[in-house]
């Protein structure tokens, strides 16, 4: 398959990486130091997912020098989606499909708005990865996936294509055919592990382990799950204890994107995430007191500092 990847960081440089090293033709449009190294050194992963090295990668800053792709994968930072969003149109053939890997809930339907329901699948990422340096994505856990859905809910060959093409470069897809279902399962997970971990500036071990803190990560999960239930979200009836089961089992030194965003002094996504609970409670009649609280304790951080 031809993919170009759109934001080649953490999570685009690691599932984009994977596929180029299954053979797949991969280009990734990427920007400043991350790009020039990849263009002289190559896209290096390391950690707990594999290390592996691709020396000569297809990396630019130009999506027209890529041409039209079958999959445009869409992985920038959600505070960046509209401007990346500009660089969507060179990628695009009759057919091309664009899957946004986004946190939370908006990134498929704001790219619907110029592309179509037709083109877009909603995915969520299950991994954790950071750029370490440029050229370099460290991946801190050892098995990653891909959970995506058609946003009009019609799944084409294409789509399953995809899928297959995953599992064989080593990581996990899951296609659904509801993809507020896909988008929200993750979310109310985490949105509120990323805001208790970044509010408390904590690895989610201590969290879960401190009576306090855990009341906090399970009233932040109930808060999401009521808000989207409200929005008729179709989310089983034991989604709250699912998500507190899941995050009893990860890693105790688990830190969400968002702690390492804070702990780098990076621009946060607090506005997509709690924020994002906070004003659809507030349209639904929800009460949403700890994500308002966590919305607060992280917005003074949100724009990052700069250099
Ligand atoms: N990291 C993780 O473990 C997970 C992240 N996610 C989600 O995935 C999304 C992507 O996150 P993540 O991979 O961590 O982000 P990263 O910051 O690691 O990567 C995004 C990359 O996109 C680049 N970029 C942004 N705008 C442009 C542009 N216009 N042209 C070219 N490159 C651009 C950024 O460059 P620059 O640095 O210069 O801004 C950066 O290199 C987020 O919504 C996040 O919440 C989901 C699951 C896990
Ligand atoms: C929780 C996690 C690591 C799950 O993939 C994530 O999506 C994030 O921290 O952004």
């Amino acid at each position: 398959m031809k993919i170009a990847v759109i934001g080649a960081g953490g999570v685009g440089g690691y599932f984009g990486a994977r596929l180029a090293q299954a053979g797949h033709d991969v280009a990734f449009v990427a920007r400043g130091a991350h790009l020039a190294a990849l263009q002289k050194n190559g896209l290096a992963v390391e950690g707990a997912a594999g290390s592996f090295l691709l020396p000569a990668v297809h990396a630019t800053r130009d999506p027209a020098s890529i041409g039209p792709a079958d999959i445009v994968v869409f992985a920038v930072k959600m505070y960046d989606v509209a401007a990346a969003a500009a660089l969507i149109g060179p990628l695009l053939g009759p057919d091309t499909l664009v899957l946004t890997l986004q946190n939370g809930v908006d990134a498929p339907h704001l790219l619907t708005r110029n592309l179509g329901a037709r083109r877009v699948l909603g995915g969520a990422a299950y991994i954790s990865a950071v750029i370490a340096a440029p050229g370099v994505i460290r991946v801190s856990v050892p098995s990653t996936r891909i959970e995506f859905a058609p946003v009009d809910g019609a799944v084409s060959p294409l789509a399953a294509e995809f899928a297959d093409a995953g599992r064989a470069a080593g990581f996990g897809t899951v296609l659904g055919d509801d993809v507020d279902v896909v988008l929200w399962r993750k979310f109310c997970m985490l949105a509120a592990f990323s805001g208790v971990t970044a509010m408390l500036r904590s690895a989610i071990g201590p969290i879960r382990e401190h009576a306090v803190a855990r009341a906090l990560l399970g009233d932040a999960v109930a808060e999401a799950v009521a808000v989207g239930r409200a929005r008729g979200v179709a989310l089983p009836d034991d989604m709250a204890a699912t998500i507190l089961r899941l995050l009893d089992a990860v890693p105790a030194l688990m830190k969400s994107s968002m702690l390492e965003d804070l702990e780098r002094h990076r621009p946060l996504e607090v506005e997509d995430l709690s924020g994002a609970i906070v004003r659809l409670g507030a349209e639904l009649g929800v009460a949403t007191p700890v994500h308002r609280a966590i919305l607060g304790a992280l917005v003074l951080h949100a724009a990052g500092v700069p250099g």
